[in-house]
């Protein structure tokens, strides 16, 4: 292994986070090989958009410490941001620009050249299928409109590392799997995606390595197959996180 892989895209060593009495990430170690395809699952709650929100810096940590490419994200942020495409769950974007202004702001806010950046942002308005809509106003798109442009704004800077919290969530099948073509393609060529989800069938489908948490913690962590351990992802998390409830509902729920 060169030098240059064996530092990871992403390490977490000792995160924690409490807000109040609740204690959301409970010392989180996570080591992101550099071009890996990397799934983070867990049941709601799990602490899962805490942790890569003190990943990518945009929520500081009470504990721990979090490095992009070797660069600590807390102590020297800037640097460690610029290696970062961030698609964050529940952040307000400025949804008065309409979607190709957005992508086109965020380009320039990354000190993209011009040419480049309109180039690139008629590329990816393509790519996720919003060109009928560039010139509407972000805040009239539907849930998978904003994701899709969201993403977008992620990538336009082409960073070493991918941090997508529920990218999926609300996406039409096609435009996920026209989604899911580019970021394949994107890991093949040495870039590494970290990304949230529940669905079990996707992280097994397009991830290599996945870590489980549940409670602020990490249950097990590795490539896929040793993390499934010849089951299927599905069946190793309910059998780790527990809580099948195998029950018909409430009576009063019951039509006869
Ligand atoms: N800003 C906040 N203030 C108070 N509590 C919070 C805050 N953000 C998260 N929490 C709590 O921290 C815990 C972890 O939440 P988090 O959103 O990280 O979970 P998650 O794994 O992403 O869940 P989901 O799958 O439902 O999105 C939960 O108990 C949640 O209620």
């Amino acid at each position: 292994m060169s030098t240059a892989s064996a530092v990871p895209a992403l390490a977490l060593a000792g995160l924690v986070k409490r807000f109040g009495g609740t204690v959301a990430v409970d010392g989180v170690d996570l080591v992101v090989p550099t071009g890996s395809f990397y799934g983070l699952v867990g049941p709601n709650g799990a602490g899962k958009t805490t942790t890569l929100s003190m990943a990518t810096g945009l929520l500081r940590p009470d504990a721990g410490s979090a490095a992009v490419h070797g660069v600590d994200v807390w102590t020297d942020p800037v640097a460690a941001k610029r290696m970062v495409g961030n698609l964050a769950d529940g952040v307000r974007l400025f949804d008065r620009l309409t979607g190709e202004q957005l992508i086109t702001y965020t380009g320039l806010m990354f000190g993209l050249p011009r040419e480049q950046v309109l180039e690139r942002t008629a590329d990816l308005l393509r790519l996720m299928d919003l060109g009928s809509s560039a010139g509407t106003p972000v805040a009239d798109y539907s849930a998978g409109m904003t994701k899709k442009v969201a993403l977008a704004c992620a990538l336009v800077h082409a960073p070493r590392l991918l941090v997508l919290d529920e990218p999926f969530e609300s996406v039409d099948p096609v435009s996920a799997a026209n989604i899911e073509d580019v970021l394949r393609s994107y890991t093949a060529s040495g870039g590494t995606v970290i990304v949230s989800s529940h669905s079990m069938d996707l992280v097994q489908r397009m991830c290599d390595h996945v870590a489980i948490l549940a409670a602020g913690r990490v249950l097990v962590a590795g490539t896929v197959d040793e993390v499934r351990a010849g089951s299927t992802l599905q069946e190793r998390f309910l059998e780790l996180v527990g809580g099948r409830t195998r029950s018909e509902g409430p009576t009063w729920l019951r039509q006869s």
